[in-house]
């Protein structure tokens, strides 16, 4: 007899979008969602699958969408945003035919997205409007929201911009991101009591106003390969401050987004490419 035979099976997809890799669930039909436990097991690069985030499907909240989706991070913590995983399960639902082959809406924690099928596994996400109100990322003490923000930890000084996408970031420009100390100065920022939930800490360097190199270290997991809200909230931060054009390539180090946000109060997409790699099954 199989060890597994009493066991339930819940098959899952691997997945990754610019590198930034999920385990898709599908839970519709009301099937619970991963424990924390659960979830650091299946991120777990040896004793588990492998991934960024665990992104369960679960049925639409909203009258005008196809499918609902959850995002945990590999360490447990729920997220209200992911970018890259928008695409991944925008990809995942037209595969099984859950979505048509038009632009349909899929809810995530935050509210709808409007998707956007484009050729060769590319899938532009509308992502809704950056929030820069310091109540809304949340940052506490700052009254009102600014371009740059300065704080000293222990003697370092660092300057950000901060921008909710509906999960809070942090972006910091740099003049050269291969050697910016990434991680040394995420954890100062990330445990900083101005950031009560922890943030997204990118590091941004502007090759040409319409062409940024970005690293980023999300909250919950560390430094990835790609993150697509990271690039939003980058792109946002530089736009605002005339850094940059309106429509600009973000290249991270596993793949290029491309994000468009034509003015201050108007929605912000982003586009980029979505990859199966393997289906499982996790007991
Ligand atoms: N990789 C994602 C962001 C995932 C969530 C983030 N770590 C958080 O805790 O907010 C993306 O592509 O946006």
């Amino acid at each position: 007899m199989s060890p597994h035979a009493e066991r339930p099976m819940q098959r899952f997809s691997k997945m990754h979008g610019a590198g930034n890799d999920f385990v898709v669930l599908d839970l519709r039909g009301g099937l619970a969602p991963p424990d924390a436990r659960a979830c650091r097991l299946l991120a777990d690069r040896h004793f588990g699958v492998g991934c960024d985030q665990i992104l369960t499907v679960e049925d639409a909240r909203e009258p005008g969408s196809v499918a609902s989706y959850r995002i945990w991070n590999a360490d447990g913590s729920p997220s209200q945003q992911c970018g890259n995983g928008a695409r991944c399960i925008a990809a995942w639902l037209v595969r099984d035919g859950v979505a048509g082959p038009g632009d349909f809406a899929v809810d995530s924690p935050v509210g709808a997205h409007a998707v956007e099928r484009l050729d060769g596994g590319y899938y532009r996400i509308g992502m809704g409007e950056p929030r820069f109100d310091p109540d809304a990322i949340p940052l506490h003490g700052f009254p009102g929201a600014r371009d740059q923000y300065v704080i000293d930890i222990h003697d370092t000084v660092i300057s950000f911009g901060a921008v909710s996408m509906g999960n809070p970031h942090a972006v910091i420009e740099v003049d050269d991101v291969a050697a910016a100390p990434v991680e040394t100065i995420a954890s100062l920022l990330q445990s900083h009591e101005a950031f009560p939930e922890s943030v997204n800490v990118g590091f941004a360097q502007v090759d040409a106003r319409d062409r940024i190199r970005l690293r980023v270290y999300e909250r919950g997991v560390g430094e990835t390969l790609a993150c697509g809200s990271g690039a939003c909230a980058a792109a946002a931060v530089l736009m605002r401050r005339g850094r940059i054009d309106r429509d600009v390539a973000v290249v991270l180090p596993g793949g290029e987004l491309r994000i468009v946000w034509p003015s201050d109060d108007a929605p912000l997409s982003m586009s980029g490419p979505t990859a199966f790699v393997y289906e499982g099954e996790w007991a």
